[in-house]
């Protein structure tokens, strides 16, 4: 007996991979083939009995394991981050000045419970009297890093408690690439990942502001933006229009996207003014009968990309051509939602003086940026507060950002995918344009061509 079930444990060791596989296959003939030698010999199927639960409990953690690699890191961390917040409570407490009394009088704020949900610990704390969340809020910084969390939000939690998300792991610290094959659905395009594992997504109806200093990775966002929207370019249900005024090098990566491109600030100012024509054209149309578009082939969602927005609105030397651009951007803004316009722009420089429309834009986006102040510019007044730092982003993190929006209830982490020279190539090969828009040519308002001919003539 001894010896049939070594041979049979030596058996299944053995061909382990193969019974795993038969046990994936057919787990319940398995079952049935274990119950038979049980009955059979009971001593000798225990040793095969083990296996088989090892084995299956060993898949099961591989599968899981495999479709997400850092679950059991996650867990493991997770449990580590719960037990440092217990653990250092009482000392963060009375060095970040919390704590009241000393010795054996000594009192915290209550720690009530602590939870993990990668990749934050949360902890519920109920303040001593007199103690108020911005009391906490001043302390923040000390908690935060005493915990050795990358990120600390303080929210209300009911009258009396407090919620402390400490960020204890980094999952955007992996660059992800551009994915195609992701659906590709207008009221939600899937641009890159959030903090909590979630697809970060957009939606293409309101006008997108993306700010960032150089290198924060402005091109990201607007080539997945681009990339989500290219299964429809083909169909002629969305047309692209790229304005690039450094001389194209981002736009043209991707040419064959786009229905019509403007590589200088005359072309652009050409470029929006027919697209604002267009869309009279079609509010006209529409008036009486249609309330909200519904992109088709012969009426196409147009979207106006612009890589840096302040080189048509400030830095053009032309105060003509900025005027015109800033009220074709204007126009395009207040009025293109319902008859399908929208514009995407990204620029460095936030500032009021240097994009006088940045109102008109209803979703922002802020990757890394150079202060504080600019943070509250980009992503309105208490973003801060509520945890958006895009100027804390290090440099190291191109793409990352912090988005606001109503479906949230405070700023979220994200980063966008990230496309290469190659991909943009190939997504261009192969969701390219079925027709292509000339730019018109710029014309000057009939005051100035005469104030040029007089000139000419003196
Ligand atoms: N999402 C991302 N993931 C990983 N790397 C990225 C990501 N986005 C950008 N990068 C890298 O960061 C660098 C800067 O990115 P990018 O050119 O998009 O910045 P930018 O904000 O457009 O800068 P500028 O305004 O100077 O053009 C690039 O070399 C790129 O390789």
């Amino acid at each position: 007996m001894y010896a049939a079930s070594t041979t049979l444990s030596r058996a299944l060791a053995v061909n382990a991979g193969r019974v795993l596989r038969h046990l994936r296959a057919a787990p319940g003939l398995a079952l049935v083939a274990i119950a038979l030698i049980w009955l059979g010999w009971p001593w000798s199927a225990f040793p095969a009995f083990i296996l088989a639960v090892a084995l299956s409990t060993g898949e099961l953690l591989w599968v899981r394991a495999t479709a997400n690699p850092n679950r059991l890191l996650c867990l493991v961390l997770g449990l580590i981050g719960c037990r440092r917040v217990r653990s250092r409570w009482a000392e963060v407490c009375e060095s970040a000045g919390l704590a009241r009394g000393s010795g054996n009088a000594l009192h915290l704020p209550q720690l009530m419970k602590v939870t993990a949900t990668w990749p934050y610990v949360s902890a519920r704390v109920r303040p001593l009297i007199g103690q108020t969340a911005t009391d906490f809020v001043a302390a923040s910084e000390a908690i935060r890093m005493a915990m050795n969390a990358s990120r600390l939000r303080i929210e209300p939690a009911g009258p009396r408690e407090l919620d402390l998300a400490f960020t204890v792991g980094d999952p955007l610290a992996a660059v992800s690439p551009a994915d195609i094959s992701q659906t590709s659905d207008l009221d939600a395009l899937t641009i890159g990942v959030r903090e909590d594992g979630a697809p970060w997504r957009i939606a293409v109806g309101p006008h997108t502001l993306v700010a960032g200093c150089s290198g924060a990775g402005k091109g990201s966002v607007f080539w997945s933006t681009a990339f989500a929207l290219a299964p429809h370019v083909p169909t002629g249900t969305v047309r692209l229009h790229g304005i690039d005024l450094k001389g194209g090098m981002e736009v043209l990566v991707g040419e064959g996207l786009f229905t019509s491109v403007a590589t200088n600030a005359k072309d652009a100012v050409a470029l929006l003014e027919q697209l604002v024509q267009l869309m009279q054209q079609r509010t006209v149309r529409y008036a009486g009968r249609v309330r909200s578009h519904t992109p088709t082939a012969d009426d196409p969602l147009e979207v106006v990309m612009i890589d840096e927005l302040a080189a048509l609105t400030a830095y053009a030397n032309d105060r003509d051509l900025q005027r015109r651009a800033d009220t074709a951007i204007n126009l395009l803004c207040s009025q293109g939602r319902a008859p399908g316009f929208m514009v995407l722009a990204c620029l460095q420089d936030p500032r009021k003086e240097v994009v006088p429309s940045r109102g008109l834009f209803t979703q922002t986006i802020g990757l890394r940026l150079k202060d504080r102040s600019e943070t509250t510019m980009v992503l309105g007044d208490g973003a801060t507060e509520s945890g958006a730092l895009c100027h804390q982003i290090p440099r190291a993190l191109p793409g990352v950002a912090y988005v606001s929006s109503e479906e949230l209830s405070h700023p979220m982490r994200v980063r966008a995918f990230y496309a290469d020279d190659e991909a943009i190539r190939a997504t261009a090969q192969q969701y390219s344009a079925p027709e292509r828009l000339e730019v018109p040519t710029f014309r000057e308002p009939a005051d100035r061509r005469r104030l040029r001919t007089v000139e000419a003539s003196e």
